[in-house]
């Protein structure tokens, strides 16, 4: 089977799963309008996806991020067209607060833990929806995911490595209990060892039944996790596809992807992501 047909197959493979979410022809402003931040972007989430948002800086990624989980209104931003529809619901203009409780949680880049907080009481914070029994069912569960946090739990979460903070924050949206995880580069910033076992929880997380979203400078830590990814660029997508697809475009990869071509590797050069 060639590349070509197998790329075929997955695709119709994706479009039988419902759409969890799916925003469509969005378009979004910052600062009343003079800052075009996104222009006309369609993307789709299915249950049980992992997808990746791919694109140089200042694309709009963290952009379209907020627009889902409703925090582009602290930004200063604005939905000026278009639509982000969860479980077939419009949801672009209910609140944070109400999309966090229908299933849709954030970690966000930079990791914004309460460094004075104890690790245990970060996560707590995190599941300021749920009830007592709740949170304290969430808790266990994401120190499972994350034995490092468990045997951590006491500490200052300021004292703990980048990598551990990384893991709290994702922890953190965790426990909510989310049907759909946004991730905000999670690999920023940490060693490969560390990134690799970032990705592996990703896929844990995916495995226990929460589709993901994921923002990454790191392609090919994404790819290796992602069944499908956009790349956008200057505020448009500007291709979407299985990662392998994406993978085997050689003007793709070497404009957007900053990833090396198996026959005659290049350096991360024009357009690569950092
Ligand atoms: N709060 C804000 N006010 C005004 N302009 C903003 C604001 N946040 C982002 N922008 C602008 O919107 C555009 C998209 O930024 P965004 O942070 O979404 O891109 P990104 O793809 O996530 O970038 P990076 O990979 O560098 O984090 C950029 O031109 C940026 O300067």
């Amino acid at each position: 089977m060639n590349g070509e047909t197998m790329s075929a197959r997955q695709n119709a493979d994706r479009l039988q799963a419902p759409a969890l979410l799916s925003v469509q022809d969005l378009s979004v402003t910052y600062s009343s309008g003079s800052i075009s931040a996104l222009e006309s972007v369609s993307l789709t989430v299915h249950e049980g996806e992992i997808v990746a948002l791919l694109g140089v800086n200042g694309a709009g990624k963290t952009t379209l991020l907020r627009a889902i989980s409703g925090l582009l209104g602290l930004h200063g931003g604005a939905i000026r067209a278009g639509s982000i529809r969860y479980r077939s619901a419009d949801i672009s203009s209910s609140s944070s607060w109400s999309r966090v409780r229908q299933g849709i949680s954030i970690s966000l880049e930079g990791r914004r833990i309460f460094g004075d907080l104890s690790v245990v009481d970060n996560l707590k914070a995190g599941g300021y929806t749920t009830s007592r029994a709740g949170t304290a069912k969430a808790l266990e569960q994401v120190m499972e995911l994350f034995p490092v946090l468990g045997r951590k739990r006491d500490l200052a979460a300021g004292l703990l490595s980048g990598g551990e903070q990384q893991m709290l924050a994702v922890g953190r949206a965790l426990m909510q209990g989310p049907r759909l995880l946004l991730l905000d580069e999670p690999s920023l910033g940490l060693a490969p060892l560390i990134v690799k076992q970032i990705m592996e929880i990703v896929r844990d997380i995916n495995a226990g039944g929460c589709s993901v979203l994921l923002i990454e400078q790191n392609v090919t830590a994404a790819l290796s996790v992602a069944n499908y990814a956009y790349v956008l660029d200057s505020r448009r997508v500007e291709h979407h596809g299985s990662a392998a697809a994406l993978l085997a475009d050689d003007t793709l990869r070497d404009l957007y992807l900053g990833v090396a071509a198996p026959t005659a590797p290049r350096g991360a050069e024009n357009g690569a992501l950092r």
